[in-house]
């Protein structure tokens, strides 16, 4: 399977690009305004708008009101949304857009329920929990304690991937895609095209095996 590719924390229009050019499929835009890959949703618009087709642009919020939700995703032309926070499953539908819903992994309980809590979710987003942090930490979890053909829907890995590691994580989950942000970066919110190309070939190698 191909497994597909997620760069998140998207800020510039040329980090868009590379990453098209390397063969993402789908572009994340931070709207956490405590993030440093916080972008402004007229930013992101004119990053979004000249796209080609076929690139999925997924909006980041974490615990947004819903109307300024639904008020970004169409001023920005957003696909997706990704609910990086506590929502509700009934606020994730509320949005009536396509969702992500992230969990963070390494905390109490088994994660596969949020699959049955979530059932409206188009994949469960597995990240690093880290304490203070709410993501983008650059951290790996456990990733021996999943196994992706087990869960009844897509499984999009997250949480410290860099091109060093994306080939192990691949081996070790079978992720339906792949989310990177901090391991393609030079600093927060820049991205390295160099890093964003080896992410990428990294991982056709992996689907390769
Ligand atoms: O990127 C952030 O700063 C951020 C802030 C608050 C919530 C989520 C955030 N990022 C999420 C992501 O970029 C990814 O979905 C994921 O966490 C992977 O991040 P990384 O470990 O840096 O690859």
């Amino acid at each position: 399977m191909r497994t597909r590719i997620k760069i998140c924390g998207i800020t510039r229009h040329e980090d868009a690009e590379t990453a098209i050019t390397a063969g993402a499929d789908a572009l994340g835009f931070v709207f956490y305004p405590g993030s440093p890959r916080y972008v402004e949703p007229k930013q992101a618009r004119e990053i979004v708008r000249p796209l080609a087709p076929f690139v999925t642009s997924v909006g980041l919020f974490l615990d947004a009101e819903a109307g300024w939700v639904r008020e970004v995703a169409e001023h920005v032309g957003l696909d997706m949304l990704q609910f990086h926070g506590q929502e509700s499953p009934a606020t994730c539908r509320a949005a009536g857009m396509p969702f992500l819903k992230a969990v963070g992994m390494g905390g109490q309980g088994d994660p596969r329920g949020y699959a049955a809590l979530y059932v409206e979710a188009s994949g469960i987003l597995l990240d690093s929990h880290a304490q203070g942090k709410a993501g983008g930490t650059g951290q790996t979890f456990d990733w021996s304690a999943i196994d992706a053909d087990a869960w009844p829907v897509p499984i999009v890995l997250a949480g410290g991937l860099t091109p060093e590691n994306v080939y192990e994580a691949l081996r070790a989950v079978h992720p339906y895609a792949v989310d990177v942000s901090s391991g393609v970066e030079s600093a927060p919110g820049i991205k390295d095209p160099a890093k964003i190309m080896r992410f990428v070939e990294e991982v056709r190698r992996g689907d390769a095996q």
